[in-house]
């Protein structure tokens, strides 16, 4: 099962605590992690196994979003910040959008994550 997940720059620390509490099931071979850039280099630094795709503003949120309409991408944890602009907000709506589309489970924040990741 691939999940890919994604940090704005205010929610990375969250994020990587959320990887550690985790580090048991995502560690397991059932599971491959995909992640925008910056995001993926904080989860490498962790110690997790990451697939790579460009930084989120350079379009990474892009390319994850093609993956979820390719059916590739089962899960999307997305810790999105509410409270900062970001300049690829279109490419953000496009992942979500896309998740809609094609009935992919998205966290958008850290509560909603530890329940989608309890249902695996
Ligand atoms: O901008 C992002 C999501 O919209 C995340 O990208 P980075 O992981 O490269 O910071």
């Amino acid at each position: 099962m691939e999940i890919a997940i994604i940090s704005h720059d205010g929610k990375k620390a969250e994020m990587v605590q959320f990887l550690n509490e985790h580090k048991n099931l995502l560690d397991s071979k059932h599971i491959e992690l995909i992640s925008t850039g910056t995001t993926g280099t904080k989860a490498e630094k962790a110690g997790f196994k990451v697939t790579k795709v460009l930084s989120g503003p350079l379009g990474g949120d892009a390319q994850i979003a093609a993956r979820v309409a390719e059916g590739k991408t089962q899960m999307v944890l997305f810790f999105r910040d509410p409270l900062e602009k970001h300049p690829h907000e279109p490419d953000i709506f496009m992942l979500m959008r896309l998740c809609d589309v094609y009935d992919v489970p998205l966290a958008t924040n850290p509560a909603t994550a530890e329940l989608l990741i309890k249902a695996i």
